[in-house]
């Protein structure tokens, strides 16, 4: 059976009402095509109980009239009625999202409760449960991620940990003081272990001793990947970093999708957050940059085409943007996207603004660099050809064409 939605058991030309969230969705099926219709869905609904919830599902080929049946959760099932929630906040944030061109869906891949209509069993299909990219991939594994992590260390106890943390470093301020030192854009170099797309790029990984040949070679500013499971980072590089007395700010290169990420990478020792417009909504990013400006923290937001630049150019209070260069749905990597984006009014909207432009991914050479400072950035994100080398400070030098260092 092909289509979103799958009906078990029902017989066409039935028509029933069921607890579950929804707007129009058609689906065609080996038994006709069906609409699934959402109804009232008062906000009072969205708690534990949702008797108001009704949704009904209507087979549209049926003469028969609209029979309608209400199912009703089973009293007390929280559980069930906690992850209809979540589902449910899942999919209301996917069609927020649509309308903003964000392609990476949220909806937790298990889907909604099975047994939540009774008899006729509801079934997300794998069109709804797989992937559709790896980006999707790991924003999926981030958010049940997150909800563990979350459990075992609630806002509340890293609020408090924040009361005694020591103030962060000016992200912002390096990156400029570097352009004018220099001339040449500041380097976040980026302590980068592996890749989804190039693999291991360093067997011989020590953090602490790459941030410090880093910071030698003259980084303005590092950048730690945190995120283990495709990155092979972790938040305890960068709290080891942190704590090796390095002085360059630091970029905790993570992927947000929970505002409590934000609170939890600052008690590491953050100084700024990258929040990725393909996976945020607006509304998302205007509110974690208030967070981020509360606890002190720098935001790069991370761009990758046009529809997503001129939406974080609509924001108020951006300070960096990161173009990247690398799609991070297909992995190809092209740095005339920096130049692309900056082109025309939208250049002329960031200079404006004196937002500074952060050039990111798949820079090697000297003429890469060039290339993308004529493009108008004044900063750039470097991992792979620095990482590699077998002294990452001196890899600085190569890939500027010069020593940057004092
Ligand atoms: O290793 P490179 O090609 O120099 O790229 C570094 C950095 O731009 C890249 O790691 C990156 C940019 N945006 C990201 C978002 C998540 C993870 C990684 C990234």
């Amino acid at each position: 059976m092909e289509g979103l939605v799958s009906l078990k058991t029902t017989p066409p030309g039935i028509s029933f009402h069921a607890l579950l969230p929804s707007t129009t969705t058609t689906m065609s099926t080996s038994a006709g095509k069906f609409s699934l219709v959402r109804r009232s869905l008062p906000a009072s609904s969205m708690g534990t109980r949702r008797r108001n919830g009704v949704v009904s599902i209507r087979a549209q080929q049926s003469e028969t009239k609209d029979e309608s049946a209400t199912v009703s959760p089973a009293n007390g099932d929280v559980e069930t009625a906690l992850k209809v929630k979540e589902w449910e906040v899942g999919m209301f944030h996917n069609e927020v999202a649509a309308t903003q061109g964000i392609r990476i869906r949220r909806r937790p891949p298990t889907g909604p409760p099975q047994h939540y209509v009774g008899p006729f069993e509801f079934r997300i299909q794998s069109e709804g449960n797989t992937p559709r990219n790896i980006l999707e991939e790991i924003i999926w594994h981030k958010d049940v991620e997150v909800a563990q992590l979350k459990e075992r260390r609630p806002l509340f106890r890293l609020k408090n940990a924040l009361d005694s943390a020591p103030p962060t470093k000016d992200f912002v301020g390096a990156l400029r003081a570097a352009y004018q030192r220099t001339g040449l854009p500041g380097l976040i170099a980026e302590v980068k272990k592996a890749s989804p797309s190039r693999g291991i790029l360093r067997e011989d990984f020590d953090p602490v001793e790459i941030a410090h040949a880093y910071e030698k070679g003259g980084a303005a500013c590092l950048s730690v990947l945190t995120d283990e499971k495709y990155f092979k980072g972790s938040f305890e590089n960068l709290e080891a970093i942190r704590n090796a007395g390095v002085k360059c700010p630091l970029l905790c290169k993570e992927f947000i999708v929970d505002a409590w990420q934000i609170y939890y990478a600052r008690t590491k020792g953050a100084d700024a957050i990258l929040l990725i417009a393909a996976v945020l909504p607006d509304l998302d990013i205007k509110y974690m940059i208030k967070i981020c400006k509360m606890l002190g923290l720098a935001t790069l937001v991370e761009v990758h085409n046009e529809r997503e630049m001129d939406r974080v150019l609509g924001i108020e209070g951006v300070e960096l943007i990161g173009i990247n260069n690398r799609s991070l749905e297909t992995f190809e990597v092209d740095i005339s996207n920096t130049k692309k984006l900056l082109e025309g009014e939208r250049g002329q909207k960031i200079r404006e603004k004196d937002i500074i432009v952060v050039g990111e991914s798949g820079l090697f050479t000297p003429d890469d660099i060039a290339y993308v400072q004529e493009a108008g950035v004044k900063a750039v994100l470097v991992g792979e050809s620095i990482v590699k080398q077998s002294d990452p400070g001196k890899g600085i030098a190569g890939l500027f064409g010069k020593d940057i260092s004092s």
